[in-house]
């Protein structure tokens, strides 16, 4: 696991430029795309490189983490929604391209079995952008969470539910109870993640992934056992690391040609 400390704008860079290398050398790439505030930095980054030096991503397809259950198709909130607005209609993905779990399909488990099954005849997933909620969860895995899980419905812990009320008109009876999630099994499926993390609201929960114990209690620290995982923190959300030092030696001595 690579932990990089950096200010925000220079996280954002360094995983765009981690995704840009990706979809130029592979056009047909397939992309992981998440929600939340802590990838919006690069979504930004990602457009600007659309517009500006003709960074495309017509050929390659996204699929999304998680999905609330329930929400109208119109929400403004539906994960879908937002990451239209956040990325896809921002760049030049084809029609059809970026897919989420069906949060309104009438049988949910049918609609994750066929999520998983997407997912996998698209050859999987080549680079997955994640955040870390306060709890420690990745996507929508909740503490408790197998180790082992695929695509299914969740229920939000009340953390979780009071994390994401600000999006909700501060209203937390407004956030849903239950989403449809991919697994812990399956984003551990990816071929390279990429978990970005900003503010001290975080630092308990970066230093149980990269330091703590590899638990069902912290999900995320499931990564720990990926082969290929980059952790990208800021100052604040790096400040409980016990190796920070070392982490931020090991990225100052870095080779040039060695990108995340
Ligand atoms: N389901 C999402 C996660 O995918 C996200 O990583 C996390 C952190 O959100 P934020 O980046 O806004 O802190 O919470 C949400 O509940």
């Amino acid at each position: 696991m690579e932990v990089v400390i950096a200010p925000a704008e220079e996280l954002a860079r360094l995983a765009a430029d981690a995704i840009e290398n990706l979809v130029r050398s592979k056009p047909d790439a397939v992309l992981g795309l998440a929600t939340g505030s802590s990838p919006l930095k690069v979504y930004d980054e990602l457009a600007r490189r659309h517009t500006e030096s003709g960074l495309s991503f017509a050929g390659a397809r996204a699929f999304m983490l998680d999905e609330y259950v329930g929400l109208p198709a119109e929400h403004p909130e539906r994960y879908r929604n937002v990451i239209e607005k956040e990325i896809a209609s921002r760049v030049d993905f084809a029609p059809g391209a970026v897919q989420g779990p069906d949060g309104l399909a009438d049988d949910l488990p049918a609609a994750c079995a066929a999520y998983e099954a997407a997912i996998a005849d698209a050859g999987g997933v080549d680079l997955q952008i994640l955040g870390i909620g306060t709890d420690g969860h990745i996507a929508f895995n909740e503490p408790g969470s197998s180790l082992a899980s695929r695509t299914r419905i969740k229920t939000l812990t009340q953390q979780t539910r009071e994390d994401n009320a600000r999006f909700f008109e501060d209203d937390i009876d407004r956030v849903p109870h239950h989403c449809l999630t991919q697994g812990l099994a399956t984003i551990m499926s990816a071929r390279h993640l990429v978990l970005l993390a900003t503010g001290k609201g975080k630092a308990e929960a970066v230093h149980q992934l990269t330091e703590g114990a590899v638990s069902a209690l912290w999900p995320a620290t499931i990564m720990q056992l990926h082969p290929h995982a980059t952790v990208l923190v800021d100052d604040a959300a790096a400040s409980r690391l016990q190796l920070a030092g070392y982490y931020r030696q090991t990225f100052e001595s870095k080779p040039d040609w060695q990108g995340l």
